[in-house]
């Protein structure tokens, strides 16, 4: 089950103008990269379909579940751009905390915790205090607590930002296995010659609006032609930019 934004209108002021004005969205199956220039409201489409916060109006589901439900929040799992060590506690208590919050019980939060961190190359350092940690091992431990408690839907925002391009290459790699048939993630990133080729599904935000959703071969398309292969996916990507521009949305 996928989750499904319809006619979602949100702003984080009541007297601003709406950052998201009528958006209809599906989260597509398999691994999706998220695209758009700063500001478009990539974090704020993530936390959005996270639950994090609720449209001022329109909808956000889940089949039947709404995205206020709690049902509806131990189905997704939410990373932020900056992940926030936890004083005193250990990679492996950090995320078996996650999954507790998530409404797992003890015993089944810290196992599944380091399975977790096993699945992101973490599991010799699970007794490492997180404030030791790198940056990247810290994001490791990230996408881990995004993964201990099994949700459908991954969303995450720009797991990549700041890293070297090897770390980054590992990283995606990583990141690019966790889509399965049914686990959906849904990624926003930058780094769109890195990823964009990688990924089943591309969507650009431009403005608060989606300017282009659909299969990668379908967003690689819009490259000019005779485009080299290795910038296919940045000058796609700034076709579909510049006719979202010349659209004149708001
Ligand atoms: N907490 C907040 N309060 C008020 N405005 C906010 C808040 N968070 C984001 N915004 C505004 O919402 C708009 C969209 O921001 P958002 O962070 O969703 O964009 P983004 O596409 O993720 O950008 P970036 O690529 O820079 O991370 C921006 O104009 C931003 O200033």
């Amino acid at each position: 089950m996928s989750i499904q934004l319809d006619n979602v209108t949100f702003g984080y002021k009541r007297a601003d103008p709406p950052i998201l004005r009528d958006l209809c969205y599906t989260v597509p199956d398999g691994f999706t990269v998220l695209l758009g220039p700063n500001g478009a409201g990539k974090s704020t489409l993530l936390k959005l379909a996270g639950g994090l916060h609720q449209p001022r109006s329109g909808t956000v589901r889940m089949g039947p579940l709404a995205s206020r439900d709690s049902s509806y929040l131990k189905k997704v799992a939410w990373m932020p751009q900056t992940i926030t060590p936890m004083t005193g506690l250990t990679a492996w208590e950090q995320v078996a905390y996650t999954g507790w919050l998530k409404g797992m019980n003890k015993a089944d939060a810290w196992d599944a915790a380091l399975t977790a961190l096993g699945r992101v190359g973490m599991a010799d350092r699970a007794d490492v205090r997180v404030k030791q940690l790198s940056g990247g091992q810290l994001r490791r431990v990230g996408v881990a607590s995004a993964l201990v408690h099994g949700a459908d839907v991954l969303l995450l925002d720009e797991p990549t930002a700041g890293m070297d391009p090897t770390q980054r290459r590992v990283f995606r790699d990583l990141i690019v296995g966790l889509a399965t048939a049914d686990v959906r993630v849904l990624m926003s990133t930058h780094d769109v010659a890195d990823l964009a080729e990688e990924a089943d599904h591309v969507t650009v935000l431009h403005d608060g609006r989606i300017a282009f959703t659909g299969p990668t071969c379908d967003f690689l398309a819009h490259a000019v032609e005779g485009t080299p292969e290795s910038r296919r996916a940045e000058t796609a990507y700034a076709m579909v930019s510049s006719t979202a521009s010349a659209r004149g949305v708001r």
